[in-house]
């Protein structure tokens, strides 16, 4: 088997707001094709972490390496092209646009048009939209929207939406792909299903996949390596297994069922 190969690299990450440190000197390492999950009570500092990861909030202290290359402080933008690609808590699609557009936005990004063709509208150019299309159709097969690509995003039931904005997330190839909260939402059959759709897509893109999850069966069912967070700080890491004996945890949650 090949050496793994470490994609994220958390170190001594750090994010202050006013007098509450948020995130405080975290350390996280994420290997090449892994699909961990971050869980932690309220307000531990899971959607700021991931904010510190896709470039919304700048690290008050600490470095954040992407494949090796340096990410911590850059704009949104600049982390996605270099491979990290995000969902949200509060789904934010493009509303007025069709599903199809949604998909195709995220694919202009990575498109390799010419401005020269793109200007003067050149077969070259149509061909490549010609592609687009046709790919993001593909896109939204996987994700059982093909039949709905013409309507309009907001439109969708809440449980396609989130399928929808994980489509776009992954139609950017991103190398790292973040779920904040995928399932939430969702009625226990539609977690299912995204459950086992998550892990086809870690293992059919060969992407790494790090997710923030309150439901406990999801975590635990998908996740191969779970960090938990409590009060900005991670307070345990390790897999489904050692976490839900591991007793820093269990008195994070008291109370509830881990
Ligand atoms: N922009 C901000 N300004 C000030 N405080 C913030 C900001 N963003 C987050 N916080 C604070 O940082 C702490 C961590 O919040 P965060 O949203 O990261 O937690 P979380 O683990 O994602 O919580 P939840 O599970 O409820 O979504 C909270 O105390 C929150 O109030």
């Amino acid at each position: 088997m090949a050496a793994q190969q470490l994609l994220l690299n958390v170190d001594n990450v750090s994010r202050v707001f006013g007098g509450l440190k948020a995130v405080s000197d975290v350390n996280m390492q994420i290997q090449d094709g892994e699909l961990v999950g971050l869980i932690g009570p309220n307000g531990a500092g899971k959607t700021t972490l991931f904010n510190l990861l896709t470039g919304v909030y700048e690290p008050s202290g600490g470095k954040i390496h992407l494949s090796g290359e340096s990410v911590g402080g850059l704009r949104p933008y600049q982390i996605t092209k270099r491979g990290a690609a995000r969902t949200f808590q509060n789904i934010r699609l493009f509303g007025d646009m069709t599903v199809l557009e949604n998909v195709m936005v995220a694919y202009h990004m990575h498109a390799r048009h010419s401005l020269f063709t793109s200007i003067f509208r050149l077969p070259g150019h149509f061909k490549g939209e010609a592609e687009m299309r046709e790919k993001a159709v593909e896109f939204l097969k996987i994700f059982n929207l093909d039949g709905k690509k013409d309507e309009i995003a907001k439109n969708l039931p809440y449980g396609e939406q989130r399928r929808l904005e994980i489509a776009r997330a992954l139609a950017a190839r991103p190398k790292l792909l973040l779920l904040d909260e995928p399932a939430a939402g969702m009625n226990p059959q539609e977690t299912v299903d995204l459950m086992n759709l998550i892990r086809w897509i870690r293992d059919e893109f060969k992407i790494t996949i790090l997710l923030i999850e309150h439901d406990m069966g999801l975590v635990m069912g998908v996740c191969e390596r779970i960090y938990v967070l409590d009060h900005g700080q991670i307070i345990a890491s390790g897999t489904p297994e050692e976490i839900r004996t591991n007793p820093h945890v269990i008195e994070a949650y008291l109370g509830q069922e881990v």
